[in-house]
């Protein structure tokens, strides 16, 4: 393989030893860890192992849990009432609604009753809109931990020409803003974009969060490209699989990120960091 890789899990590790040392600090200094509340509302097993392995990654940097895990007949009513309870409590610096939330239940009503002062996934739109005016406070996680994957790399990201597959709100939409904030030139593709393979190969930089398992072929990309693989597909025998092609990609790319082991890592490793960053933010330490 001639890239190199950017190993994920290498460095979400560093990012979780450096945040120990600052929940370290917050707690000497206020008497308080930093603290994130958990919320999981309903069975799938998939949510609980992932809110599991957060809650792992929490107590290891020295992040107090606050754990509620609520049956899937909650009520959006039930719900609120927990977050309200939540955002009034001053040992809670970060709540995190995992998603999917049952069918009866607006996602988008809870993610906005989350205070914007402890809304540690960056979803809140009072959070995205700071990030749109080039201002950001709470980041969202996956993009926030795309860029620090980017950045581990040494390539620089000013100028380049970056290339976002995918426009959702939780991950195309708010990386493609953090990549122009840092003055990036930024083309965002969807399903509709036209000759998407042509404008794939003019990318530096190529962040792939389309969904579709080994959708990237090593035709659509740049001798020497920084690929990040955003994608987290289930094959037919339950093996976790990219949007990115591998082992083909990996022969023209410069820098690639594996799954498992790339961007997943990351992304709870920013919720820790989210969670410290809000606790010092409130206790006033630079
Ligand atoms: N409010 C909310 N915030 C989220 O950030 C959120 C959410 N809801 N709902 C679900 C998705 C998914 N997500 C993942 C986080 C880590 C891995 C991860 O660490 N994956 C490992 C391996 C996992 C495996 O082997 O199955 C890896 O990629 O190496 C995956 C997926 C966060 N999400
Ligand atoms: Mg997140």
């Amino acid at each position: 393989m001639a890239a190199k890789l950017i190993d994920g899990k290498a460095l979400a590790q560093q990012v979780r030893d450096g945040l120990a040392a600052q929940a370290a600090k917050v707690l000497a200094k206020t008497g308080t860890k930093p603290g994130l509340a958990t919320i999981l509302v309903g069975d799938d097993p998939a949510s609980h192992v992932y809110v599991k392995n957060k809650q792992k990654a929490c107590e290891l940097a020295g992040i107090y849990v606050d754990d509620h895990k609520l049956p899937s007949s909650t009520t959006q009513a039930e719900l609120l009432a927990l977050i309200d309870k939540k955002n009034a409590d001053p040992k809670i610096h970060g709540i995190l609604v995992q998603l999917p939330l049952p069918k009866h239940i607006d996602s988008k009503v809870i993610l906005e009753a989350v205070s914007p002062d402890k809304d540690a996934d960056g979803f809140h739109p009072y959070n995205f809109g700071r990030l749109v005016e080039g201002h950001p406070v709470f980041e969202a996680c996956t993009p926030k931990g795309v860029i620090k994957m980017i950045e581990s790399t040494g390539v620089t990201i000013e100028g380049k020409r970056a290339v976002v597959l995918g426009r959702s709100n939780i991950v195309g939409k708010p990386l493609a803003l953090m990549l122009l904030q840092r003055n990036a030139t930024v083309t965002i593709c969807h399903s509709k974009t036209k000759d998407l393979a042509a404008v794939c190969r003019e990318a530096d930089l190529l962040l792939v969060a389309i969904g579709k398992a080994k959708f990237v072929t090593a035709d659509m990309v740049r001798e020497g490209a920084v690929v990040i693989d955003v994608g987290t597909n289930k094959t037919s025998d339950g093996k976790l699989c990219g949007d990115v092609d591998f082992e083909p990609v990996s022969q023209k790319a410069g820098w690639i990120s594996p799954v498992p082991g790339g961007v997943g890592p990351m992304t709870i490793a920013m919720l820790l960091d989210n969670t410290v960053e809000s606790a010092r933010r409130m206790a006033g330490i630079a």
